[in-house]
């Protein structure tokens, strides 16, 4: 007979209600059962624990506010051993970023001419028949290099077509890394690397001489061509960066400009106070048409990078030619500061760019011009950082109902031993707020 259950009617003198059906006792059910719950309660507190030492950090700000090479930054800081994996996969990406500074410097330079077809001569820089000769010629020569952009650029997005799409998707390091160790460096590099860098070398003096071609400086100058801040550091190094040998250097990796597609997630190991903690770092593209992904990402955050270029008061936003960028980045800053979600985040602000705003105003380029309420103060670094910096702090205290602190740098992300003396600095923040907020042991 089976013993498995009883009908309750055979101990109801035990005073169960009738009907109930009460289970035999079974002593290795309940051990397994006490296991599963022990293994439970142990996962429930590991998970308590890898919580403890995993810090979530966004890096937010406009596009092309220097994101991207702030996480360049951190992993040459905390892991360099992976950007040195990483270092030969570069370079396709500076190829092109040269191609790319080639092109639009060729269609400003077309269009020049096409506008001064029929039109009465500039007067500060007439084009004459001589110079719509030359810019046909220089755009005959350099024709093929140009071309060749769709092929390297969708190589590098994993088949997105386009000349706009020359983005960094997670993970597009391993879509043109090189695929073998050979000694023919020129064979390890996809079809569409291998045609530009040929065409690179054939071409490097048109391509050298450029930035230089007076038209060119005359654009640049007077603001009629706009081309990516780090074209120039590019259009200096062809000769070196089509050696066959050729690495990318670390200074070559920071000056290369890939639109960030969507969030990309990286992982870091932060040793912090003689503990180890797993930074999840989320690098966001900056886009006004990509801010909308960022959201998912707030929840849970320890702490936000937020980055605003304030060279950028002279210049307007790629997406919107109407708004000013130091205006967007304001904006973008007080929608950050006033976010019920992020409200726990430890906030730290870059004031990024700062070698590019010496520069200009060096060169004579007026705040006054462009933001009407900088008035008659004195057109210098100082007083002008100073007042960019005083504006972000006004939203932030009026913003910002919880009245964290704000953690302020001046930075020019390029400059690795200053940065890194401010990347540590903030780890340290970061991870010290991180501990009284979770109570480390
Ligand atoms: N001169 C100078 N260039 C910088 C500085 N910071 C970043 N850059 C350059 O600015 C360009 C844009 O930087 P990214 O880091 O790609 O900008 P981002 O914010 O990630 O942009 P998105 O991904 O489009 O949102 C790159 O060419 C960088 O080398 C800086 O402080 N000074
Ligand atoms: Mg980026």
């Amino acid at each position: 007979m089976s013993t498995a259950t009883l009908p309750i009617s055979s101990v109801n003198s035990v005073g169960w209600p009738s009907g109930t059906v009460l289970e035999h006792y079974d002593p290795e059910a309940e051990r397994v059962s006490n296991r599963i719950d022990e293994a439970l309660k142990q996962e429930a507190a590991r998970r308590k624990e890898a919580k403890k030492r995993e810090v979530r950090v966004l890096l937010l700000g406009q596009a092309d506010s220097g994101k991207s090479t702030l996480h360049k930054q951190f992993q040459l800081y905390y892991a360099s051993h992976t950007l040195e994996r990483e270092r030969p996969s570069w370079r396709p990406a500076v190829y092109l970023n040269i191609v790319r500074a080639t092109r639009t410097i060729m269609e400003g330079l077309e269009n020049e001419v096409a506008l001064s077809i029929g039109n009465p001569p500039d007067p500060d820089f007439p084009i004459t028949k001589g110079i719509q000769d030359e810019v046909t010629r220089m755009a005959s020569t350099l024709r093929p290099l140009i071309d060749a952009e769709s092929i390297l650029s969708s190589e590098l997005n994993g088949g997105l077509s386009g000349r706009a799409s020359s983005y960094a998707r997670s993970g597009w390091q391993t879509l043109i890394s090189p695929r073998r160790n050979s000694s023919d460096t020129l064979a390890d590099l996809t079809p569409g690397a291998r045609r530009v860098v040929e065409l690179l070398r054939e071409m490097r003096e048109s391509v050298e001489t450029l930035r230089r071609y007076p038209l060119v400086a005359s654009l640049l100058a007077r603001r009629k061509m706009r081309i990516e801040e780090s074209a120039p550091y590019f259009l200096n190094n062809v000769n070196r960066v089509c050696h066959p040998d050729y690495l990318p250097t670390t200074e070559d990796i920071l000056n290369v400009r890939m639109k960030t597609l969507g969030v990309v997630e990286y992982s870091l190991s932060v040793q912090q106070a003689g503990r180890d903690y797993t930074w999840r770092m989320y690098d966001v593209g900056g886009a006004r048409s990509q801010r909308h992904a960022w959201i998912p990402y707030f929840d849970d955050t320890t702490a936000i990078l937020f980055l605003a270029p304030i060279s950028a008061f002279d210049q307007q936003l790629e997406e919107d030619p109407k708004v000013n960028r130091l205006e967007d980045s304001l904006q973008l800053f007080t929608a950050i500061c006033s976010s019920r979600l992020l409200e726990k985040a430890t906030l730290i602000l870059f004031l990024n760019k700062v070698d590019l705003l010496k520069q200009k105003l060096q060169n004579g380029r007026k705040v006054r011009k462009y933001i009407p309420s900088y008035g008659n103060r004195p057109n210098t670094y100082e007083e002008a950082s100073e007042y960019f910096r005083a504006h972000f702090c006004q939203v932030q205290r009026k913003k910002d109902k919880t009245h964290r602190a704000l953690f302020v740098h001046f930075t020019s992300m390029l400059d690795t031993k200053a940065t890194h003396l401010v990347v540590a600095d903030v780890a340290n923040a970061i991870v010290r707020k991180h501990i009284e907020e979770l109570g480390l042991a």
